[in-house]
C-alpha cells in the first residue's frame, strides 16, 4: 500500500545514489556517481520510494507514518555491489597448480596437460547437485557478506549436456533460496572435454544441436558465453555458437582476447553481445567495434594478478575511448579463486588506473548492465531495488585505498538487513 515508508535509512553521511542515465556509464561518465552529503533513503516492499538529501526525501514522502527507522551514524552508503562474471557453480579446488605456477609453467601450458579447466571439470562431473549446491552457497554468503546483492553464475564445468543442465539448476536453485540475486550465463563452450579431444568441430554441434535447445527449452539461462582463446575455442567456432545462441534468444557474452589477441572484441561488436570479457590483449580496432556496439567491456584485474601477467586490461584507454567499463572477480578455483569484489575494486585503481568513482560505477550501474539488470538494480533511485551497502567509511576512496579486509557494515537486500553489523544474518 502506498500509505507508510516501511523503513527510512537516514543521516547518511555520504550517499552515493549513482542515479542519472538509464544508459551505461561510458567515457568520462564514468566519473559521475552522483554523491550527496547527508542523504537518506525511503523503502517501501523492499523498492526505492525516495533517495537523496535527507531533507528532500522527508518532503517527498511528506507526513507518510515511518515503521521504522536506521541511523546510518554518518557513514557511507552506496548501491549494493554487483559481479557480472563469476564460475560460482563448480567442484573441488586447484591449490596444486600454484606451486606449477611459481616453477613458470603457463595458464595455458596447465590447461594443455590436461589440467585447468579440466580438472575442474573431472571435479564438477563427479560432484552430487547437493555437494556443488552447498559449496556454491558457502562462496555466495562470502559474496554477500562482502556487499555483493546481485552476481551473474556461468555453467561450463559440465561440458555434457546432463552435468551443465545439473550446474544451470544449481544456480536457480541459489537464486530462488539465497538473497542474492543471480542471473545464469550458459557456458558449454568453456573447453573442449578429453572425450572429444581433437574433434572440436563434433564438440561444437554437440553445444548447437542439443545443449542449446534444452538450455532454452527449460530456461535455465537467459545468456550465452564462449571462452574464445588460441586452443580453447576459436573466433570461428566462437561465432557459430554465439550466432546459434542468437537465434534462440540467448544474450551473448564472450571470455575475448584474455591471452592471446585473437580478435575477440571484434566479434563481440560484430554480434552485438552485450558484454566481452577480460580483454587484456585487445586490440585498439576490437575496442572501438565494441563502443560501436555498445558491448560493456568487463575487465577482471584478480585474474591478472592472479595469472601474473606482465599486462592487465587496458581500462584507462577503454575510459578515454568512451567504452562503458565494468569490473567482477570472474571467480573460479583457476585463473581467480577469490569471491572478494572489494578486492578487484583496488586492483582496478592499482592496476587498471581507475578512479574510485569510475571503480564504483564499473560494480554498479555498469555491471547490472553487462547483466542486462540496470532497471532494477545498480543505482539508489526510486523504482529500484532496495539493495544497498552501509560501509564503515566515511568516504568513497577509503574502500579500494585500505585492501585486503572487509569494509562491510551493513547490507539490505529488497529492503531487509542481511549482513549487520559486519555479520551475516542466516
Ligand atoms: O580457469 C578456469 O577454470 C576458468 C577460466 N575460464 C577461462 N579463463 C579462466
Ligand atoms: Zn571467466
Amino acid at each position: 500500500a502506498n500509505n507508510r515508508i516501511d523503513l527510512l535509512i537516514h543521516n547518511i553521511g555520504t550517499l552515493i545514489t549513482m542515479q542519472g542515465n538509464r544508459e551505461t556509464r561510458k567515457g568520462s561518465e564514468m566519473s559521475e556517481v552522483a554523491a550527496v552529503r547527508r542523504g537518506a533513503v525511503a523503502i517501501r516492499d523492499g523498492i526505492i520510494a525516495a533517495a537523496g538529501p535527507e531533507d528532500e526525501v522527508l518532503a517527498q514522502i511528506g507526513g507518510l507514518p515511518v515503521e521504522r527507522k536506521h541511523d546510518a551514524e554518518g557513514r557511507l552508503v552506496t548501491p549494493g555491489l554487483i559481479d557480472p562474471h563469476t564460475h560460482l557453480v563448480h567442484g573441488g579446488s586447484r591449490e596444486h597448480e600454484l606451486d606449477l605456477k611459481l616453477k613458470g609453467v603457463s595458464y595455458l601450458e596447465i590447461l594443455a596437460q590436461g589440467g585447468g579447466i579440466l580438472s575442474t571439470v573431472r571435479s564438477t562431473r563427479q560432484a552430487t547437485e547437493e555437494e556443488l549446491y552447498s559449496k556454491a552457497k558457502q562462496s555466495l554468503d562470502t559474496m554477500l557478506s562482502l556487499g555483493v546483492t546481485t552476481a551473474e553464475a556461468k555453467s561450463g564445468y559440465g561440458l555434457t549436456l546432463e552435468d551443465e543442465l545439473k550446474q544451470l539448476r544449481v544456480a536457480r536453485r541459489l537464486n530462488q533460496e539465497h538473497p542474492v540475486d543471480l542471473v545464469s550465463t550458459f557456458m558449454g563452450a568453456h573447453m573442449v572435454p578429453e572425450e572429444y579431444k581433437g574433434r572440436s568441430g563434433e564438440f561444437v554441434r554437440l553445444v548447437i544441436e542439443q545443449m542449446l535447445p534444452e538450455v532454452k527449452r527449460q530456461g535455465l539461462a537467459e545468456f550465452c558465453d564462449v571462452f574464445c582463446e588460441h586452443g580453447v575455442f576459436s573466433v570461428e567456432e566462437s561465432e557459430q555458437i554465439l550466432l546459434a545462441a542468437k537465434e534462440m534468444g540467448f544474450g551473448l557474452k564472450i571470455h575475448a582476447d584474455e591471452i592471446e589477441p585473437m580478435g575477440g572484441a571484434q566479434l563481440a561488436g560484430k554480434l552485438g553481445c552485450i558484454s566481452a570479457e577480460h580483454l587484456i590483449a585487445a586490440s585498439d580496432e576490437g575496442l572501438e567495434a565494441m563502443r560501436q556496439a555498445g558491448v560493456v567491456a568487463v575487465c577482471l584485474p584478480a585474474t591478472s594478478f592472479n595469472l601474473r601477467l606482465k599486462q592487465h586490461a587496458r581500462a584507462r584507454r577503454m575510459i578515454e575511448m568512451g567504452l562503458a567499463v565494468a569490473l567482477s572477480t570472474d571467480y573460479n578455483p583457476g585463473s581467480s579463486p577469490t569471491e572478494s569484489l572489494q578486492l578487484v575494486m583496488t586492483l582496478g585503481c592499482l592496476n587498471l588506473g581507475m578512479t574510485p568513482e569510475e571503480v564504483l560505477t564499473a560494480v554498479t550501474i555498469n555491471a547490472a548492465h553487462a547483466i542486462g539488470k540496470a532497471d532494477t538494480v545498480g543505482s539508489l533511485e526510486a523504482g529500484k531495488q532496495a539493495d544497498l551497502v552501509i560501509f564503515k567509511a566515511d568516504k568513497l576512496a577509503y574502500l579500494p585505498y585500505h585492501f585486503g579486509i572487509n569494509h562491510v557494515h551493513t547490507v539490505l537486500k529488497r529492503g531487509n538487513m542481511v549482513v549487520s553489523d559486519g555479520t551475516l544474518i542466516r
